[in-house]
């Protein structure tokens, strides 16, 4: 596991970018769908033309939403529960609500009432919370029952009287392929999504080990700079290089070479908070960006890396012992990320003149 963004994830995974559309989405809906339940309860109960099944159920689904947009906003981590609990609330009132249509308004009046719109954002909910594949799965599930619906009811539309039944044929034929149509149109949405994760994937790690990459450690450094000064914080990064690694791949071979490098990826992320950072600066050289921790317990950190680092060993050359040296900086007022490195890298340079191995701190700022 490779830590990227302040998240753990499996080697190589970003998160996805659209996770804060995807909250923006939520919070939107949610006390929308809730407006919409009101709405649609009281436009029907003051035209006489209620179902039971509305009477009592869309009340509910309105209070479940008003519930899960304030749990959402409150505990965002219950998130996944109230999606999974919200979609299956949805789809169980639009599939009794469809059968109670066919069975009951369409013969009445030639066409669905406004529930019928609904049915689309069902398909967008489930190509949002699942990935395509799945969503797929689902959608196609939800759209049998559809048309199961459609066979078990087909038989009192046909004996309707022949305008009526062409009218109501032609209201249901619309909504079940607008409704094919927009579950396509989502998979597709849904794959271009995928794919810009791949890309944005690409575009931020290292694709070796997992880490983020010299470009997008800069924009975390740049990030936790700008916070540590808005708010005052604590902000230190340490410059790691690996000792006479050029041996390694000369002994050894790249493939080797390779392979300890990923061993020592993991191995410093798993010293790691999980608001620390790591990324591949260079060839054996990592960055770790360290917000909100005193001086001390930096230093800590970065003795406790070194120490690891020292007992790796790795399988296909469990004879190479390999070390470390560690270049320490602390923010400073004043500081851009330039300055806060090229510290962390002055001090690494003088670890590495000093014997490798070791762990150096950044010069006070009277002698630097
Ligand atoms: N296997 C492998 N080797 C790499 C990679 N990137 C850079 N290197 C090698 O890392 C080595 C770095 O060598 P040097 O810069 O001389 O550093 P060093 O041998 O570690 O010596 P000191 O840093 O002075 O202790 C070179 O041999 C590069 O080819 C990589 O992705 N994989």
């Amino acid at each position: 596991m490779i830590r990227f963004n302040n998240q753990r994830l499996p080697e190589g995974r970003v998160p996805d970018a659209f996770e804060s559309i995807r909250r923006l989405f939520r919070l939107v809906m949610l006390p929308t769908g809730a407006l919409a339940c009101a709405l649609a309860w009281s436009v029907e109960v003051l035209s006489g033309r209620i179902v039971p099944f509305d009477f009592y159920f869309l009340p509910i689904m309105g209070t479940l939403l008003a519930v899960s947009a304030f749990m959402l906003w409150r505990r965002p981590q219950l998130q996944l529960w109230v999606e999974y609990i919200l979609f299956i609330a949805l789809i169980a009132y639009l599939l009794i609500t469809l059968e109670y249509q066919l069975r009951g308004y369409v013969p009445k009046y030639g066409h669905f009432n406004a529930f019928a719109y609904w049915y689309f954002l069902a398909f967008l909910i489930a190509f949002i919370t699942w990935k395509p594949r799945q969503a797929v799965y689902i959608c196609a599930g939800i759209y049998t029952v559809m048309l199961a619906l459609l066979a078990l009811n087909l038989q009192p539309l046909l004996q309707l009287d022949h305008a009526k039944a062409i009218e109501s044929l032609n209201n249901i034929g619309q909504f079940y392929f607008a409704c094919l149509a927009y579950m396509i149109g989502t998979y597709m949405l849904a794959q271009l999504r995928s794919q810009f994760v791949t890309m944005q994937q690409r575009a931020l790690t290292d694709p070796l080990t997992g880490a983020a990459n010299r470009r997008h450690g800069e924009e975390i450094l740049a990030l936790e700079l700008d916070r540590a000064n808005r708010y005052g914080h604590a902000l230190s990064v340490i410059m790691l290089d690996l000792d006479h690694f050029k041996r390694v791949n000369d002994t050894h071979g790249h493939a080797v070479g390779d392979i300890m490098l990923c061993s020592v990826a993991r191995t410093v992320d798993e010293q790691l908070r999980t608001s620390d950072h790591l990324a591949r600066w260079g060839g054996e050289e990592f960055l770790v960006i360290a917000p909100e921790l005193d001086d001390a317990s930096v230093l800590a950190v970065a003795e406790r890396i070194r120490t690891h680092i020292s007992h790796l060993r790795i399988p296909e050359a469990s004879e190479i012992c390999p070390s470390a040296s560690f270049g320490v900086a602390f923010l400073r007022t004043g500081d851009t990320p330039d300055t806060l490195f090229a510290r962390a890298d002055q001090a690494l340079y003088r670890a590495k003149n000093g014997g490798r191995n070791q762990v150096v701190t950044e010069q006070p700022a009277s002698v630097a």
